[in-house]
Protein backbone atom coordinates (compact mmCIF):
# COMPACT_ATOMS: atom_id res chain seq x y z
CA UNK A 1 0.00 0.00 0.00
CA UNK A 2 1.76 2.96 -0.90
CA UNK A 3 1.16 5.96 1.78
CA UNK A 4 1.09 9.66 0.35
CA UNK A 5 1.42 10.63 3.81
CA UNK A 6 0.12 11.01 7.71
CA UNK A 7 -2.03 13.48 9.21
CA UNK A 8 -1.79 13.40 13.07
CA UNK A 9 -4.50 14.91 14.83
CA UNK A 10 -5.18 16.46 18.49
CA UNK A 11 -8.46 16.18 19.61
CA UNK A 12 -9.99 17.37 23.08
CA UNK A 13 -12.83 15.00 24.44
CA UNK A 14 -14.68 16.08 27.41
CA UNK A 15 -15.93 13.26 29.55
CA UNK A 16 -19.25 12.89 30.55
CA UNK A 17 -18.18 12.67 34.14
CA UNK A 18 -14.38 12.32 35.92
CA UNK A 19 -12.94 8.83 35.60
CA UNK A 20 -10.91 8.12 38.55
CA UNK A 21 -8.54 5.03 39.12
CA UNK A 22 -6.29 3.98 40.93
CA UNK A 23 -3.61 6.12 39.22
CA UNK A 24 -5.51 9.32 39.04
CA UNK A 25 -8.45 11.52 37.91
CA UNK A 26 -9.22 12.29 33.97
CA UNK A 27 -11.93 14.69 33.02
CA UNK A 28 -11.07 14.58 29.48
CA UNK A 29 -9.53 12.37 26.78
CA UNK A 30 -6.62 13.51 24.71
CA UNK A 31 -6.43 11.79 21.97
CA UNK A 32 -4.02 11.47 19.40
CA UNK A 33 -5.42 10.36 15.79
CA UNK A 34 -3.43 9.57 12.84
CA UNK A 35 -5.24 9.68 9.30
CA UNK A 36 -3.38 7.60 6.23
CA UNK A 37 -3.49 9.14 3.00
CA UNK A 38 -2.93 6.68 0.39
CA UNK A 39 -4.40 6.94 -3.20
CA UNK A 40 -7.19 4.71 -3.15
CA UNK A 41 -8.55 5.48 0.25
CA UNK A 42 -7.77 7.24 3.72
CA UNK A 43 -6.87 5.40 6.90
CA UNK A 44 -7.82 6.37 10.52
CA UNK A 45 -6.00 4.79 13.64
CA UNK A 46 -6.46 5.76 17.07
CA UNK A 47 -3.17 6.02 19.84
CA UNK A 48 -4.63 5.11 22.77
CA UNK A 49 -1.90 6.51 25.04
CA UNK A 50 -2.75 9.31 27.95
CA UNK A 51 -2.45 12.37 28.20
CA UNK A 52 0.19 11.87 30.97
CA UNK A 53 2.17 8.32 31.53
CA UNK A 54 0.47 7.22 34.20
CA UNK A 55 -1.32 4.12 33.06
CA UNK A 56 1.70 2.94 30.81
CA UNK A 57 4.72 4.46 29.27
CA UNK A 58 3.34 6.24 26.80
CA UNK A 59 2.05 9.15 26.62
CA UNK A 60 0.47 11.56 23.81
CA UNK A 61 3.39 14.10 23.32
CA UNK A 62 5.55 11.10 22.85
CA UNK A 63 3.65 8.87 20.87
CA UNK A 64 3.41 12.12 18.12
CA UNK A 65 6.83 12.38 18.13
CA UNK A 66 7.97 8.84 17.79
CA UNK A 67 5.95 8.81 14.70
CA UNK A 68 7.30 12.00 13.41
CA UNK A 69 11.08 11.53 13.72
CA UNK A 70 11.38 7.42 14.05
CA UNK A 71 8.13 5.53 12.55
CA UNK A 72 6.89 7.67 9.83
CA UNK A 73 9.94 8.25 8.09
CA UNK A 74 10.71 4.05 8.52
CA UNK A 75 7.32 3.51 6.81
CA UNK A 76 7.89 5.84 3.86
CA UNK A 77 11.39 4.34 3.46
CA UNK A 78 10.02 1.36 3.13
CA UNK A 79 7.94 2.21 0.17
CA UNK A 80 4.61 0.54 -0.29
CA UNK A 81 3.96 -1.33 2.57
CA UNK A 82 0.77 -4.32 3.43
CA UNK A 83 -0.79 -3.30 7.05
CA UNK A 84 0.97 -6.93 7.66
CA UNK A 85 4.00 -5.82 7.09
CA UNK A 86 4.20 -2.47 9.35
CA UNK A 87 5.10 -4.12 12.78
CA UNK A 88 8.40 -5.75 11.30
CA UNK A 89 8.85 -2.13 9.34
CA UNK A 90 8.88 -0.77 12.69
CA UNK A 91 10.16 -3.30 14.76
CA UNK A 92 13.52 -1.70 14.83
CA UNK A 93 12.09 1.08 16.90
CA UNK A 94 11.75 -0.47 20.44
CA UNK A 95 8.60 -0.16 22.18
CA UNK A 96 6.03 2.70 21.57
CA UNK A 97 3.83 -0.01 20.87
CA UNK A 98 0.64 2.46 20.93
CA UNK A 99 2.09 4.69 19.00
CA UNK A 100 3.34 1.50 16.43
CA UNK A 101 -0.23 0.43 16.61
CA UNK A 102 -1.89 3.88 15.58
CA UNK A 103 -0.16 3.70 12.01
CA UNK A 104 -0.72 -0.39 11.77
CA UNK A 105 -4.44 0.40 12.37
CA UNK A 106 -4.57 3.52 10.23
CA UNK A 107 -2.92 1.72 7.25
CA UNK A 108 -5.44 -1.59 7.87
CA UNK A 109 -8.11 0.93 7.91
CA UNK A 110 -6.94 2.32 3.93
CA UNK A 111 -6.47 -0.93 2.77
CA UNK A 112 -9.70 -2.53 3.99
CA UNK A 113 -11.57 0.39 2.63
CA UNK A 114 -9.72 0.17 -0.47
CA UNK A 115 -10.89 -3.52 -0.79
CA UNK A 116 -14.16 -2.85 0.44
CA UNK A 117 -13.61 -5.84 3.38
CA UNK A 118 -14.97 -4.55 7.00
CA UNK A 119 -12.56 -5.02 9.90
CA UNK A 120 -14.69 -7.56 11.38
CA UNK A 121 -14.45 -9.76 8.54
CA UNK A 122 -10.44 -8.99 8.37
CA UNK A 123 -10.19 -10.14 11.78
CA UNK A 124 -12.13 -13.47 11.74
CA UNK A 125 -15.41 -11.55 13.74
CA UNK A 126 -18.29 -14.55 14.10
CA UNK A 127 -20.77 -12.46 15.51
CA UNK A 128 -22.90 -9.41 14.25
CA UNK A 129 -23.30 -7.50 17.59
CA UNK A 130 -21.20 -7.87 21.23
CA UNK A 131 -22.11 -7.75 24.77
CA UNK A 132 -20.78 -4.41 26.19
CA UNK A 133 -19.45 -4.30 30.00
CA UNK A 134 -19.19 -1.04 31.65
CA UNK A 135 -16.12 0.19 33.61
CA UNK A 136 -17.11 2.17 36.93
CA UNK A 137 -14.52 4.71 38.60
CA UNK A 138 -13.46 5.19 42.38
CA UNK A 139 -16.46 7.43 43.99
CA UNK A 140 -16.46 9.65 46.83
CA UNK A 141 -19.13 7.26 48.70
CA UNK A 142 -20.50 3.78 48.32
CA UNK A 143 -23.99 5.62 48.18
CA UNK A 144 -22.76 7.47 45.33
CA UNK A 145 -21.11 3.96 43.41
CA UNK A 146 -24.61 2.27 44.27
CA UNK A 147 -25.89 5.04 41.68
CA UNK A 148 -23.98 5.12 39.26
CA UNK A 149 -23.98 1.15 39.20
CA UNK A 150 -27.94 1.38 39.46
CA UNK A 151 -27.67 4.15 36.19
CA UNK A 152 -25.59 1.56 34.23
CA UNK A 153 -27.83 -1.67 34.53
CA UNK A 154 -30.75 0.37 33.76
CA UNK A 155 -29.22 1.11 31.14
CA UNK A 156 -28.74 -2.73 30.23
CA UNK A 157 -24.77 -2.79 30.72
CA UNK A 158 -25.12 -6.73 31.44
CA UNK A 159 -21.28 -6.62 33.26
CA UNK A 160 -20.42 -4.22 35.61
CA UNK A 161 -16.58 -3.64 36.34
CA UNK A 162 -15.25 -1.91 39.42
CA UNK A 163 -12.01 0.48 39.81
CA UNK A 164 -10.50 -0.92 43.12
CA UNK A 165 -7.32 0.63 44.87
CA UNK A 166 -6.18 -0.09 48.62
CA UNK A 167 -8.92 1.33 50.79
CA UNK A 168 -11.56 1.08 48.61
CA UNK A 169 -11.96 -2.40 47.72
CA UNK A 170 -13.97 -4.64 49.95
CA UNK A 171 -16.65 -2.97 50.99
CA UNK A 172 -17.79 -0.83 47.63
CA UNK A 173 -17.71 -4.80 46.38
CA UNK A 174 -19.90 -6.11 49.31
CA UNK A 175 -21.96 -3.12 48.89
CA UNK A 176 -22.26 -3.98 45.16
CA UNK A 177 -22.85 -7.46 45.49
CA UNK A 178 -25.46 -7.35 48.29
CA UNK A 179 -27.70 -4.40 46.69
CA UNK A 180 -27.57 -6.21 43.06
CA UNK A 181 -27.59 -9.72 43.94
CA UNK A 182 -25.31 -13.03 43.17
CA UNK A 183 -26.47 -12.89 39.90
CA UNK A 184 -24.38 -9.82 38.78
CA UNK A 185 -21.52 -10.59 36.50
CA UNK A 186 -19.10 -8.47 38.45
CA UNK A 187 -15.17 -7.50 38.36
CA UNK A 188 -12.54 -5.53 39.69
CA UNK A 189 -9.81 -3.66 38.08
CA UNK A 190 -6.49 -2.36 40.60
CA UNK A 191 -4.49 -0.89 37.96
CA UNK A 192 -1.56 -2.85 39.45
CA UNK A 193 -1.95 -0.94 42.66
CA UNK A 194 -1.60 -3.80 45.26
CA UNK A 195 1.57 -6.07 46.30
CA UNK A 196 1.62 -9.21 47.27
CA UNK A 197 2.00 -8.20 50.96
CA UNK A 198 -1.68 -7.01 50.28
CA UNK A 199 -2.72 -10.87 49.87
CA UNK A 200 -4.87 -11.19 52.47
CA UNK A 201 -7.20 -8.16 51.58
CA UNK A 202 -7.38 -9.51 48.24
CA UNK A 203 -8.53 -12.83 49.57
CA UNK A 204 -11.37 -11.43 51.09
CA UNK A 205 -12.72 -10.59 47.59
CA UNK A 206 -12.98 -14.55 46.75
CA UNK A 207 -16.30 -13.96 49.09
CA UNK A 208 -18.03 -11.99 46.30
CA UNK A 209 -17.94 -14.44 43.38
CA UNK A 210 -16.47 -11.81 41.15
CA UNK A 211 -15.45 -13.33 37.67
CA UNK A 212 -11.98 -11.63 37.71
CA UNK A 213 -9.40 -9.21 39.62
CA UNK A 214 -7.68 -7.73 37.05
CA UNK A 215 -3.75 -6.34 37.27
CA UNK A 216 -4.21 -6.40 41.08
CA UNK A 217 -0.34 -6.08 41.25
CA UNK A 218 2.66 -4.33 39.39
CA UNK A 219 2.71 -4.65 35.25
CA UNK A 220 6.26 -6.05 35.53
CA UNK A 221 5.16 -8.27 38.65
CA UNK A 222 4.95 -11.83 36.67
CA UNK A 223 6.04 -13.87 39.56
CA UNK A 224 4.51 -12.09 42.13
CA UNK A 225 0.99 -12.59 40.32
CA UNK A 226 1.84 -16.35 39.86
CA UNK A 227 2.63 -16.84 43.70
CA UNK A 228 -0.57 -14.65 44.60
CA UNK A 229 -2.55 -17.11 42.14
CA UNK A 230 -1.91 -19.53 44.52
CA UNK A 231 -3.18 -17.37 47.62
CA UNK A 232 -6.75 -16.35 45.88
CA UNK A 233 -9.60 -18.07 44.52
CA UNK A 234 -10.76 -15.29 42.17
CA UNK A 235 -9.03 -15.72 38.59
CA UNK A 236 -6.13 -13.35 38.07
CA UNK A 237 -6.54 -11.47 34.56
CA UNK A 238 -3.95 -9.46 33.58
CA UNK A 239 -4.07 -5.58 31.60
CA UNK A 240 -0.68 -3.82 31.78
CA UNK A 241 1.47 -7.24 32.42
CA UNK A 242 0.62 -8.20 28.73
CA UNK A 243 2.25 -5.98 25.83
CA UNK A 244 2.67 -9.30 23.32
CA UNK A 245 2.14 -12.44 22.68
CA UNK A 246 5.17 -13.46 24.09
CA UNK A 247 3.79 -11.66 27.29
CA UNK A 248 1.03 -13.28 27.25
CA UNK A 249 2.72 -17.08 26.86
CA UNK A 250 4.82 -16.48 29.52
CA UNK A 251 2.38 -15.17 32.14
CA UNK A 252 0.08 -18.24 30.88
CA UNK A 253 2.90 -20.86 31.55
CA UNK A 254 3.36 -19.03 34.88
CA UNK A 255 0.39 -19.26 36.15
CA UNK A 256 0.03 -15.65 36.72
CA UNK A 257 -2.94 -15.24 34.74
CA UNK A 258 -6.10 -17.11 33.88
CA UNK A 259 -7.88 -14.48 31.75
CA UNK A 260 -6.35 -11.82 29.65
CA UNK A 261 -7.07 -8.46 29.06
CA UNK A 262 -6.34 -7.56 25.13
CA UNK A 263 -5.63 -4.23 24.36
CA UNK A 264 -4.66 -3.64 20.67
CA UNK A 265 -2.90 -0.33 21.50
CA UNK A 266 -1.09 -1.95 24.28
CA UNK A 267 0.09 -4.44 22.82
CA UNK A 268 1.22 -3.01 19.57
CA UNK A 269 -1.97 -3.42 16.97
CA UNK A 270 -4.75 -5.28 16.00
CA UNK A 271 -2.99 -8.08 14.50
CA UNK A 272 -0.84 -8.73 17.80
CA UNK A 273 -3.96 -8.72 19.37
CA UNK A 274 -5.08 -11.17 17.09
CA UNK A 275 -1.98 -13.55 18.09
CA UNK A 276 -2.87 -13.10 21.35
CA UNK A 277 -6.68 -14.14 20.97
CA UNK A 278 -5.14 -17.30 19.25
CA UNK A 279 -2.86 -17.90 21.75
CA UNK A 280 -5.51 -17.87 24.74
CA UNK A 281 -7.84 -19.90 22.64
CA UNK A 282 -5.55 -22.65 21.77
CA UNK A 283 -4.99 -23.04 25.61
CA UNK A 284 -8.58 -22.48 26.59
CA UNK A 285 -7.82 -19.12 28.56
CA UNK A 286 -10.66 -16.52 28.12
CA UNK A 287 -9.99 -13.11 26.75
CA UNK A 288 -11.98 -9.86 26.24
CA UNK A 289 -11.38 -6.98 24.99
CA UNK A 290 -9.95 -3.72 27.18
CA UNK A 291 -10.62 0.01 26.48
CA UNK A 292 -8.67 3.00 27.07
CA UNK A 293 -11.76 5.43 26.60
CA UNK A 294 -11.15 5.53 23.05
CA UNK A 295 -13.41 7.61 20.27
CA UNK A 296 -15.62 6.14 18.31
CA UNK A 297 -13.03 5.11 15.83
CA UNK A 298 -11.10 3.07 18.39
CA UNK A 299 -14.08 1.82 19.88
CA UNK A 300 -15.08 0.52 16.04
CA UNK A 301 -12.08 -1.54 15.54
CA UNK A 302 -12.51 -2.50 19.43
CA UNK A 303 -16.15 -3.91 18.79
CA UNK A 304 -14.94 -5.75 15.53
CA UNK A 305 -11.87 -7.23 17.51
CA UNK A 306 -14.33 -8.55 20.41
CA UNK A 307 -16.38 -10.12 17.99
CA UNK A 308 -13.76 -12.89 17.67
CA UNK A 309 -15.09 -16.41 18.84
CA UNK A 310 -12.36 -16.40 22.03
CA UNK A 311 -13.63 -12.89 23.40
CA UNK A 312 -16.51 -14.88 25.68
CA UNK A 313 -16.53 -12.30 28.81
CA UNK A 314 -17.99 -8.98 27.74
CA UNK A 315 -15.57 -6.28 27.41
CA UNK A 316 -14.94 -2.34 28.09
CA UNK A 317 -16.51 -1.72 24.78
CA UNK A 318 -19.20 0.51 26.51
CA UNK A 319 -21.82 2.87 24.23
CA UNK A 320 -19.91 6.19 23.33
CA UNK A 321 -22.36 7.94 25.91
CA UNK A 322 -20.44 6.24 28.69
CA UNK A 323 -17.35 8.62 27.76
CA UNK A 324 -18.79 11.38 25.41
CA UNK A 325 -21.62 13.73 25.04
CA UNK A 326 -20.72 13.91 21.51
CA UNK A 327 -18.34 11.10 20.23
CA UNK A 328 -16.03 11.86 16.77
CA UNK A 329 -18.45 9.40 14.49
CA UNK A 330 -21.70 8.35 14.78
CA UNK A 331 -22.19 7.02 18.43
CA UNK A 332 -22.13 3.69 19.54
CA UNK A 333 -24.98 2.38 21.78
CA UNK A 334 -26.65 -0.44 24.23
CA UNK A 335 -28.99 -2.29 22.70
CA UNK A 336 -30.07 -5.09 24.89
CA UNK A 337 -26.60 -5.23 26.46
CA UNK A 338 -25.09 -5.29 22.90
CA UNK A 339 -22.91 -2.76 20.51
CA UNK A 340 -23.11 -3.66 17.12
CA UNK A 341 -20.38 -4.54 15.15
CA UNK A 342 -20.11 -2.06 11.91
CA UNK A 343 -20.46 -3.53 8.99
CA UNK A 344 -18.99 -0.95 6.15
CA UNK A 345 -15.35 -1.16 4.52
CA UNK A 346 -12.68 -1.28 7.12
CA UNK A 347 -13.59 0.40 10.35
CA UNK A 348 -17.15 1.23 8.65
CA UNK A 349 -17.42 4.51 10.77
CA UNK A 350 -15.58 8.04 10.09
CA UNK A 351 -14.94 11.39 11.47
CA UNK A 352 -17.85 13.64 11.68
CA UNK A 353 -16.02 16.82 9.67
CA UNK A 354 -17.39 19.23 11.82
CA UNK A 355 -17.35 17.45 15.11
CA UNK A 356 -13.31 16.21 14.38
CA UNK A 357 -12.66 20.56 13.23
CA UNK A 358 -14.41 22.20 16.31
CA UNK A 359 -12.50 19.25 18.56
CA UNK A 360 -9.41 19.65 16.73
CA UNK A 361 -6.63 21.23 19.04
CA UNK A 362 -3.80 20.73 16.71
CA UNK A 363 -3.39 18.91 13.27
CA UNK A 364 0.20 18.21 11.59
CA UNK A 365 0.97 17.30 8.16
CA UNK A 366 4.27 14.16 7.71
CA UNK A 367 4.25 13.87 3.76
CA UNK A 368 6.00 10.69 2.65
C1 LIG B 1 -12.04 1.40 30.85
C2 LIG B 1 -10.85 1.21 31.71
O1 LIG B 1 -10.97 0.96 32.87
N1 LIG B 1 -9.65 1.34 31.10
C3 LIG B 1 -8.34 1.13 31.63
C4 LIG B 1 -7.95 2.22 32.59
C5 LIG B 1 -8.01 3.59 32.05
C6 LIG B 1 -8.56 4.55 32.84
C7 LIG B 1 -8.60 5.87 32.45
C8 LIG B 1 -8.09 6.26 31.24
C9 LIG B 1 -8.12 7.60 30.82
C10 LIG B 1 -7.62 7.97 29.61
C11 LIG B 1 -7.08 7.01 28.78
C12 LIG B 1 -7.05 5.68 29.17
C13 LIG B 1 -7.54 5.30 30.41
C14 LIG B 1 -7.50 3.95 30.83
C15 LIG B 1 -8.15 -0.23 32.26
O2 LIG B 1 -8.83 -1.20 31.92
O3 LIG B 1 -7.25 -0.37 33.09
MG1 LIG C 1 -7.34 -2.55 33.36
Amino acid sequence: MKITGFELRRVAMPLVAPFRTSFGVETARDVLLVRAATPDADGWGECVAMREPLYSPEYADGAADVITRFLAPRLFAAGSVAPDRVASVLEPVRGHRMAKAALEAAVLDAWLRARGESFGAHLGAVRDRVPAGVSVGIMDTIPKLLDAVAGYLDQGYPRIKLKIEPGWDVEPVRAVRSRFGDDLLLQVDANAAYTLADAQVLARLDDFGLLLIEQPLAEDDLRQHAALAQLIRTPICLDESIESAKDAADALMLGAARVINIKPGRVGGYLEAKRIHDLARAHGVAVWCGGMLESGIGRAANVALAALPGFTLPGDTSASDRYFAQDLTEPFVLEEGHVRVPAGPGLGVTPIPEVLDDLTTSTTWLPA
